[in-house]
């Protein structure tokens, strides 16, 4: 289905400080095992604009986002990159005045169609903010099972110790975790927290991990462990991530974006393509500029 500039609001809460159930799915379901052994998705979006009421902010967006690679969205603030983030996984319809027209399309299916649930886009296309939120009181067992609780996925006990061990190793935190996983979530360095928050979006097999500005908030040597663990899990799930760090789009993906909003238009992409020729041959002046660090 298209979409036909429609305003999608129909949710009380804000996008701009999402709680952390946001990247949760609420529907119900069985425990179909650890986040091992997906088919890797591709994620296409096709003319994409959006809007905050009257405010244009992304003018036909089109991106293809490999099956199986980290795609990194690079552009100056402002430029529409987390909108267009949030387009990924619909909440930007979570804000009352926002809308959007053109396409979003997982492994060719439309995560827009009228006929499919909010909440199954939500479970398919995972998303991890910039500030880490887990459940602070929670312990850290029940933060990685919390999707599965919040959607009422029944699973058995033995199902659930393995999910978490599966979802925090492939989040790279089953080690530093593995002997204190009922101590509370809150009591972790900010980067393991972070680290958590990937964990609990593995647990309910995401097909695509969006990742807004997932490091910014981390010292570099947690940012260089989230890197480690990105580069590990692009194995088995499509990575999208929003970076102001031009040095992390290039150690972390293998495809990039270059989006830009010039003098007050919406935001647009100037380039994108693989991310090594976009550093060293960039095709568009405003690119070159950009990854050298010349404006933005
Ligand atoms: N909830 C909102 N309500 C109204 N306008 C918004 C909202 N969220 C974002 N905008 C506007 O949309 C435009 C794009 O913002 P967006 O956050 O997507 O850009 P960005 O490239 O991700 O910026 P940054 O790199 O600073 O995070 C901006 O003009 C911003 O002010």
């Amino acid at each position: 289905m298209t979409i036909e500039e429609q305003s999608t609001g129909t949710a009380t809460s804000t996008a701009v400080a999402p709680e952390p159930a946001a990247d949760w799915p609420t529907s119900p379901g069985a425990v179909q095992g650890p986040p091992s052994g997906n088919e890797l998705s591709v994620l296409d979006a096709r003319n994409v604009s959006a809007w905050f009421g009257s405010h244009k902010v992304l003018e036909r967006v089109s991106l293809t986002m490999p099956a199986g690679q980290v795609t990194a969205l690079i552009g100056p603030s402002g430029c529409g990159k987390s909108t267009f983030l949030r387009i990924l996984n619909r909440m930007h319809e979570l804000v009352p005045i926002a809308a959007l027209a053109g396409e979003v399309r997982l492994d060719g299916d439309d995560i827009y169609d009228r006929r499919k649930k909010i909440q199954d886009a939500r479970k398919d296309i995972g998303m991890v903010f910039q500030k880490p939120n887990p459940f602070p009181a929670m312990s850290i067992y029940d933060n990685v099972v919390a999707g599965l609780k919040l959607t009422g996925l029944r699973a058995s006990r033995d199902e659930k110790d393995e999910l978490v061990e599966r979802s925090l190793t492939s989040a790279g935190l089953w080690k530093e975790v593995k002997d204190r996983l009922s101590q509370p979530g809150g009591g972790l360095s900010g980067g393991q927290q972070q680290r958590l928050c990937i964990a609990r979006s593995l647990a309910v097999r995401p097909k695509v991990l969006l990742m807004d500005e997932p490091c910014s908030a981390l010292d570099p040597t947690s940012t260089r462990v989230i890197e480690e663990t990105m580069v590990e899990l692009q194995k088995e799930v499509t990575i999208v991530i929003v970076t102001h760090n031009m040095q992390q789009a290039q150690r972390v993906s293998q495809q990039c974006a270059f989006f830009l909003a010039s003098q007050g238009t919406p935001g647009a992409i100037v380039e994108h393509g693989d991310t090594e020729a976009m550093f060293s041959e960039p095709q568009d002046e405003r690119t070159y500029d950009y990854v050298n660090g010349r404006f933005g």
